[in-house]
């Protein structure tokens, strides 16, 4: 929960001079201080090998609000915050250094000791990063210390788990907030509200009322400039392993006691540990993979993945993923959770479709079609709300009864004020509330849910290209929801 006022903090960025800083982070940290998230006693130390003056950095930092946010103000007061320390992380020399710089700016800002660690690096430094910080006394003042972590999390569990054994031999497991940014989405915090706060929704919330749930992330980009890490990851591992098994656990998991981070935690990984683990035989019929060939969007001609800068012309690496997930409990056994996510589709979008088992019979005449499902659409972006599909009676039309929508829109109401994840976060964060950050027990089980499928997908080589850019993956995911008897519902116009 977040009680603490403006909290007063050095926030230390660890890939000061890279584009997450850049493009996420100093936004942010300048929303934050302008609704009053934070105070005026705080200071960011931004850490890079690039030989920058403060002068140069405050510049940098300068642009990234500029170009984020259209009517900055008070940019001067702003920017004297922000101080940059360059050195190589790997140097345990230079550690001294920093400790000097951060208690110097505790002073000037009466800081009491509180540090933020923001990881914004390449993850084989988090450990090295982590050890350092701890041998040199950075983290043992009178105030607290939090590690924040970026992904990648590891690329598989063992992985993940020599990652987390290093960060944990400097920090505890209540320091350390792994990042997905999905948690910190408007609306994926509305998933629970909408289901919690709701007498309608609870009753019905299970597989006596619930046909099947589906998760559809799409993107419209390509890989752009990240050939070279998405070479290594694919969609699989770059979005279900976090973003959309969290949203899955999200909607899955049973009521928790009390909205504290440990009761969600909890609820989140009995879901998790319910998900029917695939045998590597069975991985091809739940699961699809996809790469996408030239095509076009929004009547633009795009290359294909192969032709992507970084990426190798013969690649094997799946840019569409299709999932179908079976959770093994007394709330969900039968109703099948679809997934997919993809780039280079028609259009950006990340919807959830909850579709309800039909009605017993049906009364109505509807010229002999079948009455359409209620769905409960909740829609995480671009547009942020919900959509509840009912059927009602067609006016003057005796006993027809046609599909209407109940509309919400958030971000219609919240307009601009709706926080960007990032912000959310970092306020999070400086508020010690752990709630939307992945927990190592949560990593550690997606890790182990998807390995499989990797593995399986890594001993096969695919066909691929095998979808268009623009369209909405290859047909075989179609045929994942046929064999069930559902098809997807359209996530955006021109599905
Ligand atoms: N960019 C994005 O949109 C997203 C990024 N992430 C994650 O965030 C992290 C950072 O990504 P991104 O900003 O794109 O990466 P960049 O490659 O843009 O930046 C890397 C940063 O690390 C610094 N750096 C590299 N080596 C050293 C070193 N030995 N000592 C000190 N500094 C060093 C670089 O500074 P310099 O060059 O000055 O040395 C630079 O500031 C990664 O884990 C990525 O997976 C996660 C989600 C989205
Ligand atoms: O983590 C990642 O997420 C983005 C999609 O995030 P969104 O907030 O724009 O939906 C994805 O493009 C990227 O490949 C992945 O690393």
């Amino acid at each position: 929960m977040n009680t603490e006022q403006n909290p007063k903090a050095v926030i230390v960025i660890f890939g000061a001079t890279g584009d997450l800083a850049k493009r996420k982070l100093y936004p942010s940290i300048y929303q934050l201080l302008q609704n009053n998230r934070i105070g005026k006693d705080f200071a960011v130390v931004g850490v890079g090998r690039r030989p920058w003056t403060n002068e140069e950095f405050r510049k940098n930092v300068n642009t990234s609000i500029e170009n984020a946010v259209p009517d900055h103000k008070e940019m001067d007061e702003f920017l004297s915050h922000f101080h940059y320390h360059p050195f190589d992380v790997t140097n345990p020399e230079s550690y001294q250094e920093l400790k000097g710089l951060l208690e110097e700016l505790d002073h000037t800002y009466d800081i009491p000791g509180n540090r933020m660690f923001y990881m914004a690096m390449a993850p084989e430094f988090f450990g090295t990063i982590a050890i350092n910080l701890k041998n040199e006394g950075l983290t043992s003042t009178q105030g607290w210390s939090r590690l924040v972590i970026e992904k990648p999390f590891g690329t598989d569990l063992p992985s993940a788990q020599k990652l987390n054994d290093e960060i944990r031999a400097a920090f505890s497991e209540d320091q350390i907030y792994r990042i997905d940014h999905y948690l910190g989405k408007a609306m994926v915090q509305n998933i629970e509200v909408i289901r919690f706060a709701n007498a309608i929704f609870e009753p019905l919330w299970n597989n006596r009322y619930i046909a099947n749930i589906q998760i559809t992330s799409s993107e419209s980009l390509g890989v752009e400039d990240r050939g070279r890490y998405y070479e290594s990851s694919g969609a699989l591992k770059d979005m279900v392993q976090n973003h959309i098994l969290q949203v899955v656990a999200l909607l899955a998991m049973e009521p928790p006691i009390k909205l504290t981070d440990e009761e969600i935690r909890s609820e989140k990984v009995k879901v998790l540990r319910a998900l029917r683990p695939l045998k590597e035989n069975e991985v091809s019929d739940y699961f699809v993979r996809g790469q996408y060939g030239k095509g076009s969007i929004r009547n633009e001609d795009v290359p294909g993945y192969r032709e992507e800068s970084n990426v190798d012309p013969n690649s094997n690496t799946e840019t569409f993923v299709a999932g179908k997930l079976t959770i093994d409990n007394f709330r969900w056994a039968g109703t099948p959770i679809y997934i997919r996510t993809g780039k280079r589709m028609p259009a950006k979008s990340t919807k959830i479709v909850v579709q309800f088992k039909d009605i017993p019979m049906n009364l109505y005449y509807n010229n002999g079609d079948s009455m359409h499902p209620n769905l409960l659409v909740i829609n995480i972006q671009p547009d942020e709300g919900i959509t509840l599909h009912l059927n009602a009676k067609k006016t003057g039309d005796g006993s027809y009864a046609r599909p209407i929508k109940l509309d919400y829109c958030n971000n219609c109401i919240d307009g601009i004020n709706t926080p960007e994840a990032y912000e959310k976060l970092i306020d999070d964060c400086l508020h010690g509330d752990a709630t939307n950050f992945t927990h190592w027990d949560e990593v550690a089980l997606t890790w182990s849910y998807v390995d499989t499928i990797a593995k399986a997908w890594s001993s096969v080589a695919a066909e691929f290209p095998n979808y268009a850019a623009g369209t909405m993956g290859p047909a075989d995911s179609d045929d994942l929801l046929a064999k069930d008897g559902y098809h997807w519902w359209p996530v955006t116009d021109t599905e």
